[in-house]
């Protein structure tokens, strides 16, 4: 049987199954073997598979990337050529775009590289197509564009997500608050600082014992957590990764159809080839990508507000922004000035290499 037999084999086994007290434990074993499975199914035993392969590896530029996944010729290219600039190739048929294609756009200042992607289909992850290689690309994103065309079922979307979830692709999720610390006798103690609402000890503890693990601790503060999470954190190779929802070809329908899809969460309504709402979905990129604006201020002078440093959320310290400009500054740091959100004053606050700053905040950097 192969791989992706034996994962169909043991879907259909957890869909027959229903979930109850006496069954749980069952059911912990079938999702630990279904997430061990899938890890073959990335990452082949005897190696190759995963990411990479002929063109789909570019160079990365910019600050954060945007990842374009989808069915085939959901205008995918049409909506990066136009948004970028860069020619990525457009048409009626299936499979147009054969390899990624990048290209930038600059949003408030930043330059974020848009990566165009072949289309995917259902089955991606088991290597149908190119999908394999796609969802790679995707992994390394800092957003995905799940781009769906409005005029197909939205059932698409649901498949979309389960491809990328194979992957190891959280999506619009943070890690949940779950502790493994494994140990080398004591058995398993598992402690709560939230009642369990969607997991028991049963199915824990059939986690566990398919991962062998027989000492450990488990310390669960992940509000409804389920038995999926914890596999997440013993398995360990997942990635987090923001995404939008980008409902393609709204010129075809009508109002009435469009109000429906506005009540998708996360989603942006738009036309690519008829340019409309492409200013909310840059906008809501923006926020999504959660990006850090830095302007620099020399000595006496007024701030530079032409050309921001741009960092991420999470590394965005006086050290962080001394690193992006070159790397020997923050060595020759006396001490910075920080003007905007991040200071407690509006004239200004001395600090040190650890402060954090926020979007559109001024900084000058006195050296030694
Ligand atoms: N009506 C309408 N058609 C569109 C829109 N955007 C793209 N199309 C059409 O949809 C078809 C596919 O567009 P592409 O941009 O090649 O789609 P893709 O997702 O890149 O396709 P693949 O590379 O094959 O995966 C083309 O005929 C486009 O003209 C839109 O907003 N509205
Ligand atoms: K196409
Ligand atoms: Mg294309």
């Amino acid at each position: 049987m192969t791989t992706v037999q034996k994962i169909k084999e043991i879907e259909d086994e957890m869909a027959r199954t229903q979930k109850n007290k006496a069954t749980s434990y069952h059911l912990g074993l079938l999702k630990a073997k279904l997430a061990k499975l899938r890890r073959e199914l990335i990452a082949p035993p005897g190696g190759g598979g995963g990411g990479g392969g002929l063109g789909f590896d570019v160079a990365r530029t910019g600050i954060a990337s945007v990842g374009f996944v989808g069915f085939p010729s959901v205008g995918k290219s049409t909506l990066m050529s136009k948004l970028t600039g860069t020619h990525s190739e457009v048409s009626a048929i299936d499979f147009t775009t054969l390899t990624t294609v990048p290209g930038t756009v600059k949003v408030h200042g930043a330059p974020i590289q848009i990566l165009d992607l072949p289309g995917i289909i259902e089955g991606a992850n088991d290597g149908r197509g190119r999908g394999r290689q796609v969802i790679a690309v995707a992994r390394t994103c800092n957003l995905i564009f799940i781009v769906l065309d409005v005029l197909k079922p939205l059932q698409d979307k649901s498949i979309i997500e389960s491809e990328l979830e194979g992957f190891g692709i959280r999506l619009n999720k943070k890690p949940p608050s779950i502790i493994v610390r494994r140990k080398d006798k004591g058995g398993i103690a598992i402690s709560n600082t939230v009642p369990l609402t969607n997991i028991d000890h049963e199915e824990i503890k059939a986690v566990l014992s398919e991962f062998k693990i027989s000492n450990c601790d488990v310390a669960i503060r992940e509000p409804n957590a389920t038995a999926d999470d914890l596999v997440d954190i013993i398995e360990g190779n997942r990635v987090y990764i923001p995404a939008l929802y980008v409902l393609n070809k709204i010129d075809a329908i009508s109002i009435e159809e469009l109000d429906l899809l506005y009540k998708i969460p996360m989603s942006v309504p738009i036309s690519s080839k008829e340019w409309m709402n492409i200013d909310e979905l840059i906008q809501r990129m923006w926020e999504t990508l959660d990006l850090v604006r830095v302007y620099t201020k020399p000595r006496g002078q007024a701030p530079d507000y032409s050309s921001p440093v741009v960092l991420k959320r999470g590394k965005c310290t006086v050290e962080d922004f001394c690193n992006a400009i070159h790397k020997e500054i923050a060595k020759q740091l006396k001490y910075a000035i920080v003007w905007g959100a991040s200071a407690k004053h509006s004239r200004g606050q001395k600090v040190g290499l650890d402060h954090v700053m926020e979007d559109e905040d001024v900084v000058h950097i006195a050296k030694k």
